[in-house]
């Protein structure tokens, strides 16, 4: 790791910040949310009501004895039991609300409630949007685009999908994008230039939210391979439910399907999609680290070894950035190559913008930011994004 002096590691105890507002309001929200969606019996009804007094006013608790990943946890961070959910670090604290929330609606207990992802009605609720009709029928219009443009046009699909995370939507103010929407950075000539036509690239895709983010990841995907600029790709997606809508395998069958479904540009991507899986050139990777609260300088060397064994790793969405560069109140300044020279392949993030947690931007850029917006908001407001390369 490189010189640059470490910043603070954001927590939720501080009155009016984002964490503190992430763990008091969308916490509480989201488990009635959940509440709402199914049919659950008053077992589940009062674990989540335990669980939202504890998160209010409790202290984290251990897993119980029998939850198979308790090991796990205790070895990430069994120094936060005991203590209070706004005096965690606000990563560790957000990973572990999420990991409580399965407990509750029995997702890890042998029963009828096994395996039933709390979050699968919102991601199935967003594939069968109007928006995401258009977005498919646009499919259409880049075909006969140049190929610069249809470029262009993918790589800023799966851009600003990971706009669409439901986490944010549990409180955001509006929902789609507005004409205010700016890149405040883009390094995507890197990107594309780092994957030459023919030169059997293997990426590495660090899969966000399932839905309409992942859709359009998928088409870029196809894109890589069916242009050559890739001659596999490995996408990690989450082992179990996590952050609301982050892609499980069971997305990307959800997404591959919808993709198929209604004819057009979009169909035939799917159907190259599904016929990669089948021979290989595409690999879902479900990885345990993906669910874990840290950041990736404490990825297991497994895990290591894989994106070593690729030509460039493509992160998506807020919660990787953070994890990325490190989960802190970095000077927005702050160098993100230094930030991620310990990965193991050059690293291009694709995020919008939605927690407090910036590197790498041009000190020209940021008083823009700042003399633009007051409080900075432009941090987590998701109405800008970034694409950062490190090659
Ligand atoms: O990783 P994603 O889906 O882009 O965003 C996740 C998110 O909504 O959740 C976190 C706060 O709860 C932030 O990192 C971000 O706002």
């Amino acid at each position: 790791m490189p010189d640059t002096p470490l910043a603070p590691v954001i927590h939720g105890n501080v009155p009016g910040s984002f964490a503190r507002n992430v763990l008091a309001e969308r916490h509480p929200a989201l488990i009635e949310k959940v509440r709402a969606a199914f049919p659950y019996g008053p077992e589940q009804h009062r674990a989540l009501d335990a669980l939202l007094r504890n998160t209010a006013d409790g202290v984290i608790e251990p897993l119980g004895e029998e939850a198979h990943d308790r090991e796990r946890w205790d070895a990430w961070g069994s120094e936060w039991f005991g203590r209070s959910w706004f005096d965690a670090p606000f990563l560790w604290s957000e990973s572990y609300f999420y990991r409580q929330l399965l407990d509750a609606v029995g997702y890890f207990a042998p029963g009828p409630w096994q395996g039933i992802d709390p979050f699968r009605p919102f991601k199935q609720a967003e594939l069968a949007t109007p928006e995401t009709d258009a977005e498919l029928a646009a499919v259409d219009r880049l075909a006969s685009a140049t190929l610069a443009e249809r470029e262009r046009g993918l790589l800023l699909g799966a851009l600003w999908g990971n706009r669409a995370d439901l986490g944010f939507r549990v409180t955001a103010d509006g929902d789609e994008p507005g004409a205010d929407t700016q890149l405040v950075a883009d390094d995507s000539d890197a990107f594309w230039a780092a994957l030459p036509q023919g030169g059997e690239a293997t990426v590495s895709l660090v899969a966000d939210n399932a839905g309409r983010e992942l859709l359009a990841d998928l088409l870029l995907v196809d894109h890589l391979l069916a242009h050559g600029r890739a001659a596999r790709v490995i996408v990690q997606v989450k082992p179990y439910p996590y952050y609301v809508s982050d892609a499980m395998t069971a997305d990307v069958v959800d997404c591959v399907r919808r993709l198929t479904g209604p004819g057009g540009a979009a169909a035939e991507a799917g159907g190259r999609i599904w016929a990669a899986m089948g021979d290989g050139r595409l690999v879902v990777r479900a990885h345990p680290f993906s669910c874990a609260p840290l950041p990736y300088t404490d990825m297991p060397d497994d895990l290591r070894a894989e994106f070593a064994a690729t030509t460039l790793t493509v992160l998506k969405g807020d919660l990787n950035y953070r994890r990325l560069v490190g989960d802190r109140l970095w000077e927005p300044t702050t160098s993100f190559a230094e930030r991620t020279t310990y990965w193991p392949t050059p690293v291009v993030a694709l995020r919008t913008l939605k927690c407090d947690v910036i590197t790498g931007i041009a000190p020209s850029t940021r008083d823009a930011l700042d003399a633009a917006e007051p409080h900075q908001k432009w941090r987590v407001s998701g109405a800008h994004a970034l694409v950062q390369a490190r090659m």
